[in-house]
Parts: structure tokens; C-alpha cells; sequence
């Protein structure tokens, strides 16, 4: 069963803004991006899917629960991007509320709560007051109350916006701990590098429509290159299937080239093809494009497509 599912699902405010027709499912067990700029719509969409607003047409469902109904809501857990909690009660104490919104029972609340605040990395500080905190530790209590009635889903809005680097580690470990435990992380985020060496499965939207989704390595391979070293120094020892290759360094006795493939699956073919010609390989490094390229590629390649279809 899908953990998310959504058909069409739109939510516009009087007819503007906000999402339109996102269709997208979601299994368990992974972190899943959900990225796109300011306003795109991400949090909208959290925000529907949390029967937080009212679709203005289509469905979704939650572990296979319609969203809006409590049985949805039961397995979810939520880090708002903009939260405020009480600040005059203590770390602590917030989690103890919590505990009791969630009903969690009496005798399980402290050992879970400990629990929680060692995961986000508050131990020794809960019994500050929320006040006093810095914005950083407030994201981490607030992720706290997020996790605490061990939810089968985690919503996540920006969840690393306040955080210093390291911080920003701690979370993403936070996160890989949480999909080992066979949790679905739904990771909303305008940091796209935050997400690039995080999520599994990403989709990447763009004033309120999805521009394109799937598996994050397939789709980061908009451009497959690869860096070669050869024996040799002279001649362009490549055959038809690479679309262009250049020079990047004459060393001595040996060339190194930056090649562009059609796609990933070329480069054991060259592999294969220079075994062949009996040229001698010392390096080979695939090039990762940086998320950045591969989203400025999915938006104007929707882009062309919406020009194409209106002439
Ligand atoms: N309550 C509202 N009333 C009217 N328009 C809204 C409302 N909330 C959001 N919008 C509009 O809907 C669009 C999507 O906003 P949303 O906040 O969902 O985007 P976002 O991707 O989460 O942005 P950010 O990364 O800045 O948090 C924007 O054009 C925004 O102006």
C-alpha cells in the first residue's frame, strides 16, 4: 500500500496560487523531496495532505485513509516551517504536552520523551525554557514534538532552515535514521542542495505544478559525464556513441577528458570500447550534476513544452 497517494490533488486560493493537479505516490521506508522555490506551493500541499486546508478538487490518502479524517492524521507526524509553541513552559514540558495530545500512555512518556530528545540531540538542555532557546534549538524540539508518537509518516516543512551546518547534519542523520526504521520522510525544501545526497525519491514542482518526479539518481542524470584519464597524448580515441568530449589536461604521457554521454549506461561502453583499442585507462569519474542544474533542466525543459503546445 502507498503511504501517500494523491490524484489530481489541487488547492488553489480563490482560483490563484497554491497547487494544482499533483499526482504522486509515495511507499514506506524512504525520504522523499519535495522541492521547488519560494512559493511553488510545497507547503500548501503539506497542508492539504494534513487536512489542514480543504482540496479544491481531487483526493489523496494517507496510509490509504482519505485526508482530513482523524484516522489519516493518527500515523502523521508534523514540523510546521513556521511554529511558535509556548515559550514560557520548558523543553520538557512541551514534550509532556505533546505526549498527552498524542495519548501516549503514562508509563511509556518519559522513557519516549528521553528517547526523543537524545534522537535530536537536546539531552541536558530540555529543562530550559522554550524563551531561551535559539532558533536552532527550537527547529530540534520542534522536531521532537514531531517524532514523539512515533508516527509511520513524517511531514518535515523546510525542517533545516534555522540550523547551523552542523545541526544541519545531525538532522539529515536524524532523517537516514528514521528511513531505516521503515519510516516515510516527506521532506519539503527550497535548499536543494540540502536533499542531494538525502532523498530517494524526489519530485520537483514549480508554480504550483509538478514539473517531474521519480527516482533522485535517474533524474540527476540529465547530463551524464564522465571524466577519463588515457595513455597516450595525441588523437581523439572516442567512438560515435558520445555526443562530445574534450580535452581538460595534457599530463605527461597522459590525457584527461571530459566526455558527455547520452546516458549513464554508456560509460561501461566506452570502458568496453577503449579495453578494445588497447588503450590504457588510469582514471574514470562520472560527473554528479548539482541539483541546482538538474532543476533549472526539468523547468525549462516544461517550460519548451508549454511553448511548443500553445503555438
Ligand atoms: N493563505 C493564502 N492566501 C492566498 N494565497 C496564498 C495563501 N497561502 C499561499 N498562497 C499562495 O500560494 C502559492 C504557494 O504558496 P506556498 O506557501 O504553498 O509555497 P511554498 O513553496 O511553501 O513557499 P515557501 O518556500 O516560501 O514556503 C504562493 O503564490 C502563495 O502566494
Amino acid at each position: 500500500m502507498n503511504v501517500i497517494q494523491t490524484n489530481s490533488l489541487t488547492k488553489t486560493y480563490d482560483g490563484k496560487g497554491g497547487i494544482s493537479d499533483v499526482t504522486l505516490s509515495i511507499g514506506e521506508g524512504i525520504v522523499y523531496g519535495f522541492l521547488g522555490p519560494n512559493g511553488s506551493g510545497k507547503s500548501t500541499f503539506v497542508r492539504t495532505l494534513l487536512g489542514l486546508l480543504q482540496p479544491t478538487s481531487g483526493e489523496g490518502f494517507i496510509l490509504g485513509e482519505p485526508i482530513g479524517t482523524t484516522k489519516s492524521r493518527e500515523q502523521v507526524g508534523y514540523l510546521p516551517e513556521l511554529f511558535r509553541y509556548p515559550d514560557w513552559l520548558t523543553g520538557k514540558q512541551l514534550l509532556d504536552s505533546h505526549a498527552e495530545l498524542c495519548k501516549i500512555p503514562v508509563r511509556q512518556r518519559n522513557k519516549r520523551i528521553e528517547e526523543v530528545i537524545e534522537l535530536v540531540g537536546m539531552t541536558g538542555k530540555e529543562r530550559g525554557r522554550i524563551s531561551g532557546f535559539s532558533k536552532g534549538m527550537s527547529q530540534r524540539i520542534g522536531l521532537a514534538c514531531a517524532i514523539l508518537n512515533d508516527p509511520k509518516v513524517i511531514f518535515l516543512d523546510e525542517p533545516t532552515s534555522a540550523l547551523d551546518p552542523i545541526g544541519r547534519k545531525d538532522v539529515r542523520n536524524l532523517m537516514g535514521y528514521l528511513r531505516d526504521q521503515g519510516k516515510t520522510v516527506f521532506l519539503n525544501s527550497h535548499l536543494l542542495h540540502e536533499v542531494e545526497s538525502l532523498c530517494d525519491q524526489v519530485s520537483i514542482i514549480h508554480e504550483g505544478e509538478m514539473i517531474v518526479q521519480g527516482p533522485w539518481r535517474e533524474l540527476m542524470m540529465t547530463e551524464a559525464q564522465v571524466e577519463v584519464v588515457t595513455a597516450g597524448s595525441i588523437g581523439a580515441p572516442f567512438p560515435s556513441f558520445v555526443t562530445s568530449y574534450h580535452t581538460v589536461k595534457a599530463e605527461e604521457g597522459r590525457m584527461r577528458w571530459l566526455i558527455q554521454l547520452e546516458s549513464e549506461s554508456d560509460i561501461p561502453k566506452i570502458l568496453h570500447y577503449l579495453s578494445s583499442q588497447k588503450i590504457d585507462v588510469f582514471e574514470v569519474k562520472p560527473i554528479i550534476p548539482h541539483l541546482e542544474d538538474v532543476f533549472m533542466h526539468w523547468v525549462n525543459q516544461k517550460k519548451e513544452s508549454a511553448y511548443v503546445d500553445n503555438r
